[in-house]
Parts: C-alpha cells; structure tokens; sequence
C-alpha cells in the first residue's frame, strides 16, 4: 500500500474542508484533501446554491403572479426541469472554485475516496495510507432520517436528491418545520406545487417568534399549508404517490415527500475509535478551539456538533489553521450571524429577544417598521421589522425580518464583533432611499428620547438661542 506524509491531512472537501486546504497550503503547509464523493460539499451540490437557485426562479415567478399596481400579473410558465438545468448550470458556474483542478493548483494532492483512522496517527483512503502531523475531520452531515413506520416503502426525497427531481411535484409533502423545510416550501409553491409542511412543533421554533410568524404568515397567504405540532403516524404507498396519516387520525395524499428534519453527522466511515476522537450522536466532541480528544485532530463545520453553516465551516478554517501552522491559540466565534431565505427573509445577529431578556434584566428593545422606511414603500415590500436588543447601549442581538434583511444584517454583526455602540450605528450616512437607513434610524431611536423629550435639552437651547446673535 503507498504511504504519503504530509503536514496537514484533511478529510471532506466541503466548505470547511475547502477552506482549511486553500488557506493551508498557500500559507505553506503540505497538505493531503480527501473526498470520498463531490467536491464541494453539501454547500455546493446539495444545499446552499441549489436552494438559493431555486428560491430565486420561485421569486421570478411569483412576481410575474402577482404584477404589481400598473403592471398586470399573469401567471407563469413553468419548465420545472428547465428551472433545473439552470440550478446544475449555477451548480456548474461556481463548481470551478472548488475543483480538484483549483486546489491542484495551490500545490494540494486529492485524493478521491472515502477515508478513515486505522490509528491515531493515520488515515487509509483510495488504497493509501496518509500520516499527518494534524488531521482535520471536515466531513459534515447528512439529513436525519426519522423513524416513521412505512417511510421504507415510499421513495421520499431528501436535499440529496430533491434537486435532481425533474418533474413537478403535483403536491409536495414535506416533514419538518426548519429553514429547509421553509424555504423548499415556498420556491416549490411558488414553482406551482402544492405543497403541505407537516412539523412536530412550531416552524422556525429557535427565531424569534414575531419574526417567525410573519415568514409563516406570507407562506400561507401564497397557499402553502403549513401543520404545526403534527407526526405523521404511518406512511403507505398510493399509486401516484404517498398517503400520510397524522397522529390525529388526519390522512393526507401527496405525490412526493421531503424529509427535512435536521441533520446527523457524517462519522460512520470514519472509524473514529481507532484515532481515539470521542464523539456523540451530535458529531465529533470538540473543544472551543475545535480540537478534538486527540489533540493531532480537529473538526469543523457541520461535523462539529454546533451551528450548521457555510460561513461557520469557513470561520472554523481560519480557527484550525492558526493554530496548526503557527501553533497560536484560537476559538470559535460567537457572533455568527445567519439568514433563512425565504421572502420575507429573517436574518438573526446574536440573540434573540427572548433570550436577551433571560440574560439581561436592563435590556432595552429597540423597533423600526420597513412600512416606515422610503426605499421599502417605493418597492412596496413594507412587510417586516429590525429588533434590537441594547444593554448599556451595546447591540446584544438584531432580528430582521423582510425584503433583504439577510443583507442588512451583515452591519450588526461588525458592529457586535467590534463591541461598538450603538452611537457609531447612529451616526453612519445611510445612501437614501435605500434599506440600510433601517438600521440607522432603529440605532437613532436610542438618542430620540434623549434629545427630543428632554427638558434639559430644550432649555439648553432656548438659552443659547437667547444670546446668538
Ligand atoms: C438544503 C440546504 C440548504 C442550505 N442552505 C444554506 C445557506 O443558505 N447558507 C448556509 O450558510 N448554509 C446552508 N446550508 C448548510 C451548509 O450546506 C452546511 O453547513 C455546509 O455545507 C457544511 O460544510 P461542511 O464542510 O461541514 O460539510 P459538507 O459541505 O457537507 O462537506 C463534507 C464533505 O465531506 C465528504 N465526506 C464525508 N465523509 C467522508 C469520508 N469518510 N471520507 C472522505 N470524504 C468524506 C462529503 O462527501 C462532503 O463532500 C444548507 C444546507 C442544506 C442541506
Ligand atoms: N438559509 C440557511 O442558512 C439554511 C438553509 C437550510 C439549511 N440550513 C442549515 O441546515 C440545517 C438543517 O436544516 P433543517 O431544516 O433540516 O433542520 P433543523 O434542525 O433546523 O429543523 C428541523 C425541523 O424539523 C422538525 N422535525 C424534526 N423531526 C421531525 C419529525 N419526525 N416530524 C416532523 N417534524 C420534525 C423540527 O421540529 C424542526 O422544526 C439548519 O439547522 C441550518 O444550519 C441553513
């Protein structure tokens, strides 16, 4: 068998993976990547861009549907393999990025096939043995397959596969209530599917709620039928589909079904015993700073058992690589914004109210409405909010719900990662009429009081008004 030894042996060529190669091995390091399946990941191939492509084909033609006041709405034609030729186009035009070719090309060897620990200090992929000096367990997750009696008899559909579907679902059934869920639930429906969600508890149960209702209550005004607090008891194959039966006796019919109920992590092939890395059903158990209980071997992104997303896998790259090629000390993040992409978008930056208000008994709550923003009524997407949570003037947590909120929030998180305050938010000059004056007005309604209603403030003027000449 070829034995190779590296400095660095990375095992997943996701966006954790990826990212750790590139920054790796231009840096200097000799590094091995092994990929047992597409390079890419999940981000690529299965998740993020697919998604994002088929939302945006949703949001054509769901403003073709509706027109807007002066320009009539008709409704679309769909091609729905059409729509995804184009997502396997997108998948394609970005694909480049992350090749074998690319990382070839920083000087990484890749090797094509799955990997795992024959001992502490070693890894066999592809018929070779690969000894490094650090290994990194990038191997992230997979959907979670629940336990519902007659789901082995229905071919159901899971990210892995929902993309490749070709022919219009006629009614798309989809289990779970998570941004998966949600968002295929309304580019489906608006592609002109029916669709129901079924979801053991409330849907976008870890956002805020307000926040949540608003994203659940535009689904179902687009025809989405969302079930909250159901189980689908049993399953059974029809001829032209499946039939579900909730626990409460409700039977439903569908042509296909999504499973969309989390996600559990990619260790099984790895044979993590033999490198002595402890791990539980969550991924691989990992320290602040990503090591696992073999300090040779670190984990990021989805394997990692914490958040589950592609900036978190890349902010976990930059954590790992201080600290194997110049062995300086590093931890995770903790102000990681995230954004689900359904109109209206909902976009979170530290915590949430109900959190903020668990931790911080002085905590002060800041609102701006989008109906009261220029740029929002011009496009007339009025629909949404910015919350803010300050403590001591300081930006704890952002919420916002709307049109673009996800790029709105990227600001909030500089400045929490920066412990601005909310002065410097206040005194930025926001390009109008644009969105972004939400967030300058929402951090000048702090000041508001202080200068508008306030008496000092006012005799202080009426007084230097007396002598100016
Ligand atoms: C439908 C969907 C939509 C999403 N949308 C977003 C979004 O909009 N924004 C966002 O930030 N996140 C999104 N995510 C989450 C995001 O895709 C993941 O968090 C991200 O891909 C995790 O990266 P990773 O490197 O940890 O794992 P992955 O990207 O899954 O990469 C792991 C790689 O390891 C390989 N591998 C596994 N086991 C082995 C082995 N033993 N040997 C060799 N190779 C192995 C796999 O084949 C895979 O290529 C979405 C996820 C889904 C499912
Ligand atoms: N926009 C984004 O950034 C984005 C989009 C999609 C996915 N993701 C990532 O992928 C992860 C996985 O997404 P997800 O939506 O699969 O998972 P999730 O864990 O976020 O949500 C799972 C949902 O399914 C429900 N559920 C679980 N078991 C069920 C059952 N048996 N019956 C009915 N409902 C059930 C849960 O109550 C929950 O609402 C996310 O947590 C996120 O990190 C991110």
């Amino acid at each position: 068998m070829e034995r190779i030894s590296t400095d660095i042996c990375i095992i997943g060529a996701g966006s954790g993976g990826l990212s750790v190669a590139a920054g790796a091995s231009q840096m200097g390091a000799k590094v091995v990547l092994i990929e047992g399946a597409a390079m890419g990941g999940d981000c690529l191939n299965f998740g993020c861009v697919p998604s994002k492509a088929l939302l945006a084909a949703g949001r054509v033609a769901q403003s073709n549907r509706t027109g807007t006041p002066g320009v009539a709405g008709a409704e679309p034609q769909i091609d729905f393999a059409a729509v995804k030729a184009q997502i396997a186009a997108v998948i394609g035009q970005i694909a480049p990025v992350d090749s074998q070719e690319r990382f070839e090309g920083f000087g990484v060897q890749v090797i094509r096939a799955y990997a795992r620990f024959v001992n502490p200090r070693e890894v066999e992929a592809g018929g070779k043995i690969i000894r490094a000096r650090r290994f990194v367990i990038a191997t992230g997750s997979h959907p979670m397959i629940p336990q519902v009696p007659g789901l082995e008899t229905i071919p159901y559909l899971t990210n892995e596969t929902i993309f490749a579907q070709l022919e219009r679902p006629a009614h798309l059934l989809i289990l779970g209530g998570g941004p998966i869920a949600m968002e295929m639930a309304q580019a489906h429906r608006r592609l002109g599917c029916a669709v129901t969600v079924i979801a053991r508890s409330k849907v976008l149960g870890r956002d805020d709620p307000e926040a949540a209702a608003l994203v659940l209550s535009t689904l179902r005004d687009e025809g989405v039928s969302v079930l909250e607090g159901r189980n689908i008891a049993r399953l059974r194959p029809l001829p032209d589909g499946l039939e579900a039966v909730l626990d409460d006796g409700t039977t439903l019919a569908g042509s296909h079904l999504l499973i969309a109920t989390g996600r559990t992590p990619a260790i099984k092939a790895l044979d993590l015993p033999a490198a002595g890395v402890a791990f539980t059903e969550r991924g691989v158990t990992v320290g602040p700073n990503l090591r696992s209980s073999n300090r040779r071997i670190y984990a990021v992104g989805d394997v990692s058992g914490g958040l589950q997303f592609t900036h978190v896998a890349g902010a976990h790259a930059g954590v790992v690589i201080r600290q194997m090629l110049f062995g300086l000390p590093a931890k995770q993040a903790v102000i990681v914004p995230t954004v689900t992409y359904t109109d209206p978008e909902l976009a979170q930056v530290g915590l949430t109210e109900a959190d903020a208000r668990k931790h911080h008994p002085n905590l002060q709550v800041l609102r701006q409405e989008f109906l009261h923003n220029d740029r929002a009524v011009t496009d007339g997407k009025t629909a949404g909010f910015l919350k803010l949570m300050l403590v001591k003037g300081r930006p704890v947590g952002v919420t916002i719900v709307g049109a673009g909120a996800g790029e709105l929030v990227g600001l909030w998180a500089l400045a929490m990662s920066a412990g601005l305050k909310v002065g410097a938010l206040a005194s930025i000059i926001a390009p109008y009429p644009t969105r972004g004056e939400i967030s300058k007005r929402a951090a000048g309604a702090y000041f508001s009081p202080k200068l508008f209603d306030n008496i000092a403030v006012k005799r202080v003027v009426r007084l230097v008004q007396r002598f100016l000449p």
